[in-house]
């Protein structure tokens, strides 16, 4: 196992990853393999027997007694074989990356599975940022990012943005300060890390243009800079699902930086939270293989690994449905959102259009909204808002500095119905007129 661990993965021969490498080793060993090496519990003393999980289209995913003692055991830490496969082969048709046909050393696209792109997120951003590293991202911007980066001691610069994203002659002013020439002399604090949500954006719904996704990636290549792309949206997209000669593809709204990397400078989270389930946890990173390589011994030093029950229970599923079936699911959930989406914006034109602004989104399941004349929506939402029993999100909470002023309200429209969203902004309305 010591030399496999060697040959197979970049982990040093560390007893957590012998023991690891050993249930991989044992996965693909021939049965006349016996193994003593592994401290892997014995599931014939697991009390779980079978399971059958019935679906929405009448179809049955059901584990049986083999099944079962694999869902129940540890597995390989960047996932399940059968799992990445499916995936791989998704990523390769939706987004046809040109380091899917690179040698692995040269930064071959690879994959691995995580506990939400939460996780994939964190070990991203453990593996890359050091105390002190400037990192570059597109405030207001997710708050979970923000708590995994803020631990990290970096120092987080914002670059302005706008209802289409992230601007890139913004992002070319605040590199300005650098010679591209010496981003690599040692001691140089030239940023190495830019972080994105690139559709549906959180909290602001923005997504960005093609144009602008293209001038992005040419300056991160000047600098060379490393482009974390955080799409959990993604699939949330108006986009149009074209059926081509029963080739299922996606005409996407603008193409995803990991289409257009030819470097291998994209490192990419997607997440199944918003499609499948939010509860399962189930995410991916996708990017150059010795940069997720090494993501995966930081999973084997963590989790290590994302539950292999769920693995395998979205592994048969994807299966069965194959990718148009997949599709055809995101195009139900699509036609969801787009329907919740227009039911905010019909009922933010209702009470809010005097006393706020917006931006319609077109994707995501969240608006960002600007209350006119208030400089800071912290007290209003976190009190007067609750006593009128309506809960939105404070602005404050997504910008880099949370003290700051913010005059915005983060409003999802995922899980209230039309009728809730309108009442909960009639509420809104009246609280704003009090305050105003
Ligand atoms: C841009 C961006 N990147 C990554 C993630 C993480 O998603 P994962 O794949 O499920 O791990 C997210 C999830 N965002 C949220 C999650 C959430 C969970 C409980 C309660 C509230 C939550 N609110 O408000 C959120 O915005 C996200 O928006």
């Amino acid at each position: 196992c010591l030399i496999i661990c060697i040959s197979t993965s970049v982990c040093d021969p560390h007893p957590l990853c012998l023991y690891l490498c050993e249930a991989e080793l044992q996965q693909r060993s021939p049965p006349s393999m016996i193994s003593l090496a592994g401290g892997a519990p014995n599931p014939n003393t697991f009390p779980f027997q079978l399971a059958s999980i019935k679906m929405k289209n009448g179809q049955t995913l059901t584990f049986d007694e083999t099944v079962m003692k694999r869902a129940l055991q540890y597995s390989a830490s960047n996932g399940i074989p059968e799992l990445l496969t499916w995936m791989k082969n998704l990523q390769k048709n939706l987004h046809n990356p040109p380091t899917a046909g690179y040698a692995p050393e040269n930064g071959q696209m690879d994959m691995c599975v995580t506990t939400g792109s939460q996780e994939g997120l964190c070990k991203v951003f453990e593996m890359l940022v050091n105390p002190g590293d400037n990192v570059l991202l597109d405030a207001p911007t997710y708050s979970g990012t923000l708590a995994t980066l803020q631990p990290l001691g970096c120092n987080l610069i914002n670059v302005p943005s706008d209802q289409h994203g992230m601007i890139p002659a913004g992002l070319k002013e605040v590199l300005s300060q650098w010679d591209p020439s010496e981003v690599h002399k040692p001691g140089s604090t030239a940023p190495r890390v830019l972080y994105t949500i690139p559709n549906g954006g959180n909290p602001t719904g923005a997504s960005m243009t093609s144009q602008r996704k293209q001038e992005v990636y040419e300056l991160a290549r000047q600098y060379d800079m490393l482009i974390i792309e955080d799409d959990p949206y993604y699939f949330l997209h108006t986009y149009k699902l074209i059926h081509v000669m029963s080739l299922c593809i996606w005409q996407p709204w603008a193409p995803t930086f990991l289409s257009m990397d030819v470097d291998g400078r994209i490192i990419r989270t997607d997440s199944f939270s918003k499609i499948l389930s939010s509860g399962l946890r189930i995410g991916f990173v996708t990017g150059p293989k010795p940069l997720v390589d090494r993501v995966v011994l930081h999973i084997q030093a963590s989790t290590m690994h994302t539950s292999t029950f769920t693995q395998l229970m979205v592994s048969q599923l994807l299966h069965s449905w194959g990718q148009e079936g997949f599709l055809q699911h995101i195009d139900g959930v699509i036609e969801f959102y787009r329907t919740q989406r227009d039911a905010m914006i019909s009922s933010a034109d209702r009470w809010l259009k005097d006393v706020a602004e917006w931006h319609a989104p077109s994707a995501g399941m969240f608006l960002w909204i600007k209350l006119k004349g208030i400089a800071d929506t912290q007290q209003l939402i976190m009190k007067k808002a609750l006593e009128k029993e309506v809960l939105l999100v404070p602005g404050g909470v997504f910008m880099i500095n949370s003290s700051d002023p913010c005059p915005y309200v983060r409003a999802a429209f995922s899980l209230s119905t039309p009728e809730q969203i309108d009442e909960a902004f009639r509420r809104l309305s009246s609280l704003i007129k009090e305050a105003l």
